[in-house]
Protein backbone atom coordinates (compact mmCIF):
# COMPACT_ATOMS: atom_id res chain seq x y z
CA UNK A 1 0.00 0.00 0.00
CA UNK A 2 1.62 3.47 -1.04
CA UNK A 3 0.74 7.02 0.51
CA UNK A 4 0.51 10.24 -0.82
CA UNK A 5 0.71 13.10 1.42
CA UNK A 6 0.47 16.36 1.65
CA UNK A 7 1.73 17.51 5.05
CA UNK A 8 0.93 21.68 5.70
CA UNK A 9 1.39 22.71 2.31
CA UNK A 10 1.42 26.15 1.08
CA UNK A 11 1.78 27.16 -2.73
CA UNK A 12 2.29 30.96 -3.47
CA UNK A 13 2.49 32.26 -6.85
CA UNK A 14 5.09 35.04 -7.54
CA UNK A 15 4.72 38.60 -8.17
CA UNK A 16 4.94 39.35 -11.71
CA UNK A 17 7.73 41.12 -12.31
CA UNK A 18 7.74 44.96 -11.62
CA UNK A 19 5.40 44.94 -9.18
CA UNK A 20 7.31 44.10 -5.86
CA UNK A 21 5.86 41.33 -3.10
CA UNK A 22 2.49 43.26 -3.39
CA UNK A 23 1.38 40.76 -6.15
CA UNK A 24 2.30 37.78 -4.74
CA UNK A 25 -0.80 35.29 -4.01
CA UNK A 26 -0.97 32.72 -1.53
CA UNK A 27 -3.26 30.05 -3.48
CA UNK A 28 -3.20 26.79 -1.12
CA UNK A 29 -3.14 27.62 2.54
CA UNK A 30 -1.83 24.60 4.89
CA UNK A 31 -3.27 21.72 2.90
CA UNK A 32 -3.50 17.90 4.68
CA UNK A 33 -3.86 15.67 3.04
CA UNK A 34 -3.23 11.76 2.31
CA UNK A 35 -4.35 9.23 -0.64
CA UNK A 36 -3.89 5.57 -0.15
CA UNK A 37 -3.59 3.20 -2.95
CA UNK A 38 -6.87 1.74 -2.60
CA UNK A 39 -8.64 5.32 -2.22
CA UNK A 40 -9.75 7.69 -5.31
CA UNK A 41 -9.84 11.10 -4.03
CA UNK A 42 -11.83 13.37 -5.94
CA UNK A 43 -11.34 17.53 -5.01
CA UNK A 44 -14.24 19.75 -5.99
CA UNK A 45 -14.37 23.68 -5.82
CA UNK A 46 -15.01 26.61 -7.51
CA UNK A 47 -13.02 28.09 -10.25
CA UNK A 48 -10.06 29.49 -8.98
CA UNK A 49 -9.77 27.55 -5.63
CA UNK A 50 -6.63 25.95 -6.50
CA UNK A 51 -7.59 22.34 -7.92
CA UNK A 52 -4.96 21.83 -10.65
CA UNK A 53 -2.30 23.97 -8.48
CA UNK A 54 -2.94 21.24 -5.90
CA UNK A 55 -2.88 18.02 -8.68
CA UNK A 56 0.15 20.12 -10.09
CA UNK A 57 2.32 20.15 -6.62
CA UNK A 58 1.45 15.83 -6.47
CA UNK A 59 2.52 15.86 -9.93
CA UNK A 60 5.67 17.28 -9.20
CA UNK A 61 5.14 20.39 -11.69
CA UNK A 62 5.27 23.06 -9.04
CA UNK A 63 6.90 23.29 -5.70
CA UNK A 64 5.27 23.95 -2.50
CA UNK A 65 6.11 27.23 -1.10
CA UNK A 66 6.14 25.65 2.49
CA UNK A 67 5.27 22.25 3.61
CA UNK A 68 5.82 18.62 2.16
CA UNK A 69 4.69 16.15 -0.11
CA UNK A 70 5.64 12.61 0.25
CA UNK A 71 5.12 9.38 -1.63
CA UNK A 72 5.87 6.30 1.25
CA UNK A 73 8.05 8.94 3.28
CA UNK A 74 9.70 10.19 0.13
CA UNK A 75 9.58 13.98 -0.68
CA UNK A 76 8.57 14.58 -4.20
CA UNK A 77 11.30 16.10 -6.05
CA UNK A 78 9.90 16.40 -9.87
CA UNK A 79 7.49 14.49 -12.44
CA UNK A 80 7.69 10.60 -12.26
CA UNK A 81 5.69 8.44 -14.37
CA UNK A 82 5.39 7.07 -10.73
CA UNK A 83 2.40 9.94 -10.39
CA UNK A 84 0.87 9.65 -13.94
CA UNK A 85 -0.99 12.64 -15.31
CA UNK A 86 -4.01 12.60 -17.37
CA UNK A 87 -5.26 15.78 -18.39
CA UNK A 88 -8.40 16.87 -20.01
CA UNK A 89 -7.01 17.49 -23.59
CA UNK A 90 -5.54 14.09 -23.98
CA UNK A 91 -2.18 15.75 -24.86
CA UNK A 92 -1.48 12.57 -27.00
CA UNK A 93 1.04 12.94 -30.16
CA UNK A 94 -1.04 13.49 -33.28
CA UNK A 95 1.59 11.93 -35.84
CA UNK A 96 1.71 8.35 -34.05
CA UNK A 97 -1.26 5.89 -33.77
CA UNK A 98 -2.59 4.88 -31.09
CA UNK A 99 -0.16 2.04 -30.36
CA UNK A 100 2.83 4.17 -30.83
CA UNK A 101 1.23 6.67 -28.34
CA UNK A 102 0.77 4.05 -25.92
CA UNK A 103 4.22 2.56 -26.71
CA UNK A 104 6.32 5.75 -26.13
CA UNK A 105 6.77 6.28 -22.64
CA UNK A 106 8.34 2.28 -23.47
CA UNK A 107 10.61 3.69 -26.27
CA UNK A 108 12.27 6.68 -23.46
CA UNK A 109 13.08 3.83 -21.36
CA UNK A 110 14.55 1.69 -24.04
CA UNK A 111 12.52 -1.24 -24.53
CA UNK A 112 12.94 -2.86 -27.98
CA UNK A 113 10.46 -2.16 -30.26
CA UNK A 114 8.71 -5.45 -30.72
CA UNK A 115 8.40 -6.07 -26.79
CA UNK A 116 6.79 -2.21 -26.76
CA UNK A 117 4.34 -2.85 -29.27
CA UNK A 118 3.51 -5.78 -27.73
CA UNK A 119 3.19 -3.87 -24.06
CA UNK A 120 0.99 -1.06 -25.83
CA UNK A 121 -1.30 -3.84 -27.32
CA UNK A 122 -1.97 -5.49 -23.63
CA UNK A 123 -2.90 -2.08 -22.33
CA UNK A 124 -5.30 -1.28 -25.94
CA UNK A 125 -7.31 -4.53 -24.83
CA UNK A 126 -7.46 -3.08 -21.30
CA UNK A 127 -9.17 0.04 -21.73
CA UNK A 128 -11.80 -1.92 -25.07
CA UNK A 129 -9.29 -0.55 -27.34
CA UNK A 130 -8.27 -4.04 -28.82
CA UNK A 131 -8.77 -2.96 -32.94
CA UNK A 132 -7.63 0.47 -32.53
CA UNK A 133 -4.17 0.22 -32.04
CA UNK A 134 -3.27 1.06 -35.99
CA UNK A 135 -5.58 4.40 -36.34
CA UNK A 136 -4.53 7.71 -36.01
CA UNK A 137 -5.46 9.95 -33.12
CA UNK A 138 -7.33 12.22 -35.22
CA UNK A 139 -9.33 9.17 -36.27
CA UNK A 140 -10.55 8.64 -32.60
CA UNK A 141 -13.91 9.94 -30.81
CA UNK A 142 -13.27 12.09 -27.43
CA UNK A 143 -14.15 8.81 -25.27
CA UNK A 144 -11.26 6.54 -27.64
CA UNK A 145 -8.64 9.34 -27.06
CA UNK A 146 -9.42 9.52 -23.74
CA UNK A 147 -9.15 5.85 -22.92
CA UNK A 148 -5.49 5.87 -25.03
CA UNK A 149 -4.09 8.65 -22.85
CA UNK A 150 -5.33 6.64 -19.91
CA UNK A 151 -3.51 3.50 -21.51
CA UNK A 152 -0.33 5.74 -21.73
CA UNK A 153 -0.98 6.88 -18.33
CA UNK A 154 -1.01 2.93 -16.97
CA UNK A 155 1.97 2.09 -19.08
CA UNK A 156 4.48 2.99 -16.59
CA UNK A 157 2.58 1.27 -13.64
CA UNK A 158 1.76 4.25 -11.89
CA UNK A 159 1.57 4.11 -7.70
CA UNK A 160 -0.81 7.20 -8.63
CA UNK A 161 -2.59 8.32 -11.24
CA UNK A 162 -3.39 12.06 -11.46
CA UNK A 163 -6.67 13.07 -13.43
CA UNK A 164 -7.38 16.80 -14.18
CA UNK A 165 -10.76 16.99 -15.37
CA UNK A 166 -10.05 13.96 -17.39
CA UNK A 167 -13.35 13.59 -19.05
CA UNK A 168 -14.44 16.72 -18.76
CA UNK A 169 -14.69 17.56 -22.45
CA UNK A 170 -17.09 14.40 -23.55
CA UNK A 171 -20.28 14.81 -24.02
CA UNK A 172 -22.67 13.17 -20.93
CA UNK A 173 -23.50 9.71 -22.56
CA UNK A 174 -19.54 9.37 -23.32
CA UNK A 175 -18.71 10.64 -19.80
CA UNK A 176 -21.26 8.80 -17.93
CA UNK A 177 -19.71 5.37 -19.86
CA UNK A 178 -16.10 6.64 -18.75
CA UNK A 179 -16.81 7.22 -15.50
CA UNK A 180 -17.61 3.60 -15.21
CA UNK A 181 -14.77 2.96 -17.44
CA UNK A 182 -12.46 4.95 -15.57
CA UNK A 183 -13.64 3.19 -12.08
CA UNK A 184 -12.89 0.20 -13.21
CA UNK A 185 -9.60 0.85 -14.78
CA UNK A 186 -8.43 2.46 -11.02
CA UNK A 187 -9.69 -0.90 -9.15
CA UNK A 188 -7.60 -3.36 -11.64
CA UNK A 189 -4.34 -1.09 -11.60
CA UNK A 190 -3.92 -1.26 -7.66
CA UNK A 191 -2.89 2.93 -8.15
CA UNK A 192 -4.19 5.30 -5.87
CA UNK A 193 -6.03 8.36 -7.50
CA UNK A 194 -6.65 12.16 -7.06
CA UNK A 195 -9.49 13.43 -9.24
CA UNK A 196 -9.94 17.02 -9.91
CA UNK A 197 -13.41 17.56 -11.64
CA UNK A 198 -16.32 20.70 -12.23
CA UNK A 199 -18.79 18.11 -11.86
CA UNK A 200 -20.41 17.03 -8.03
CA UNK A 201 -21.83 14.28 -9.55
CA UNK A 202 -18.67 13.14 -10.76
CA UNK A 203 -17.35 13.79 -7.65
CA UNK A 204 -19.70 11.53 -5.72
CA UNK A 205 -19.95 8.77 -8.12
CA UNK A 206 -16.36 7.57 -8.40
CA UNK A 207 -14.42 9.12 -5.40
CA UNK A 208 -14.27 7.29 -2.39
CA UNK A 209 -13.90 10.39 -0.66
CA UNK A 210 -14.67 13.98 -1.75
CA UNK A 211 -13.00 16.88 -0.35
CA UNK A 212 -14.17 20.51 -1.08
CA UNK A 213 -11.10 23.21 -1.48
CA UNK A 214 -12.78 26.90 -0.60
CA UNK A 215 -10.71 29.57 -2.17
CA UNK A 216 -8.90 32.51 -1.53
CA UNK A 217 -6.91 31.37 -0.03
CA UNK A 218 -7.79 27.39 -1.22
CA UNK A 219 -8.17 25.49 1.96
CA UNK A 220 -9.65 22.01 2.99
CA UNK A 221 -12.94 23.02 4.00
CA UNK A 222 -15.10 19.83 4.12
CA UNK A 223 -14.24 16.36 3.34
CA UNK A 224 -16.68 12.77 3.14
CA UNK A 225 -16.74 9.56 2.61
CA UNK A 226 -18.55 8.24 -0.45
CA UNK A 227 -19.02 4.44 -0.93
CA UNK A 228 -20.99 4.87 -4.72
CA UNK A 229 -17.86 3.66 -6.46
CA UNK A 230 -18.24 -0.12 -4.44
CA UNK A 231 -21.41 -0.12 -5.81
CA UNK A 232 -20.82 0.84 -9.46
CA UNK A 233 -17.77 -1.99 -9.24
CA UNK A 234 -20.39 -4.32 -7.41
CA UNK A 235 -22.63 -4.69 -10.89
CA UNK A 236 -25.13 -1.67 -10.28
CA UNK A 237 -25.78 0.85 -12.92
CA UNK A 238 -24.50 4.24 -13.06
CA UNK A 239 -28.00 5.84 -13.62
CA UNK A 240 -29.81 4.48 -10.84
CA UNK A 241 -26.80 5.18 -8.13
CA UNK A 242 -27.19 8.36 -8.76
CA UNK A 243 -31.21 8.05 -8.84
CA UNK A 244 -30.67 6.91 -5.22
CA UNK A 245 -32.46 9.16 -2.35
CA UNK A 246 -28.67 8.85 -0.61
CA UNK A 247 -26.63 10.12 -3.39
CA UNK A 248 -29.56 13.12 -3.85
CA UNK A 249 -28.94 13.81 -0.61
CA UNK A 250 -25.16 14.21 -0.73
CA UNK A 251 -25.33 15.87 -3.52
CA UNK A 252 -27.48 18.52 -2.06
CA UNK A 253 -25.22 18.83 0.87
CA UNK A 254 -22.06 19.05 -1.39
CA UNK A 255 -23.31 21.66 -3.47
CA UNK A 256 -24.33 23.29 -0.33
CA UNK A 257 -21.08 23.66 1.39
CA UNK A 258 -19.42 25.05 -2.11
CA UNK A 259 -22.25 27.58 -2.54
CA UNK A 260 -21.76 28.72 1.02
CA UNK A 261 -18.50 29.92 -0.19
CA UNK A 262 -19.16 31.15 -3.79
CA UNK A 263 -21.53 32.97 -5.94
CA UNK A 264 -21.01 31.00 -9.09
CA UNK A 265 -22.94 28.15 -10.04
CA UNK A 266 -20.77 24.54 -10.30
CA UNK A 267 -21.75 22.32 -13.46
CA UNK A 268 -24.47 19.62 -11.68
N1 LIG B 1 1.25 30.23 -12.89
C1 LIG B 1 0.45 31.02 -12.16
N2 LIG B 1 0.87 32.24 -11.74
C2 LIG B 1 0.08 33.02 -11.00
N3 LIG B 1 -1.17 32.70 -10.60
C3 LIG B 1 -1.65 31.51 -10.99
C4 LIG B 1 -0.87 30.61 -11.79
N4 LIG B 1 -1.62 29.49 -12.02
C5 LIG B 1 -2.81 29.69 -11.39
N5 LIG B 1 -2.83 30.90 -10.78
C6 LIG B 1 -3.93 31.43 -9.95
O1 LIG B 1 -4.11 30.54 -8.87
C7 LIG B 1 -5.49 30.40 -8.56
C8 LIG B 1 -5.85 28.92 -8.59
O2 LIG B 1 -5.74 28.43 -9.92
P1 LIG B 1 -6.03 26.91 -10.28
O3 LIG B 1 -5.94 26.76 -11.75
O4 LIG B 1 -5.21 26.03 -9.42
O5 LIG B 1 -7.56 26.78 -9.81
P2 LIG B 1 -8.68 25.74 -10.23
O6 LIG B 1 -9.51 25.52 -9.00
O7 LIG B 1 -8.06 24.55 -10.85
O8 LIG B 1 -9.50 26.55 -11.31
P3 LIG B 1 -10.43 26.00 -12.51
O9 LIG B 1 -11.52 25.22 -11.83
O10 LIG B 1 -10.94 27.26 -13.14
O11 LIG B 1 -9.57 25.18 -13.39
C9 LIG B 1 -6.25 31.25 -9.57
O12 LIG B 1 -6.54 32.47 -8.97
C10 LIG B 1 -5.26 31.43 -10.69
O13 LIG B 1 -5.49 32.63 -11.35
Amino acid sequence: MSVLTFRNVSLRYPARPGRGSAGEKLVLDTINLQIASNELVAVIGRSGSGKTSLLNLAAGFLDPSAGTITVDGEPVRGPDADRAVVFQDDALYPWLDARDNIAFPFKLKGVPLAERRARADTLLDRVGLANAGDRRIWELSGGMRQRVGIARALAAEPRFLLLDEPLGALDALTRTRMQEFLLRIKAESGAGALLITHSIEEALLLGTRVVVLSPNPGRLTAEIEAGFNAEVLNGASVAAVKASPLFKRMHAGLTGLIHATSDEEMAA
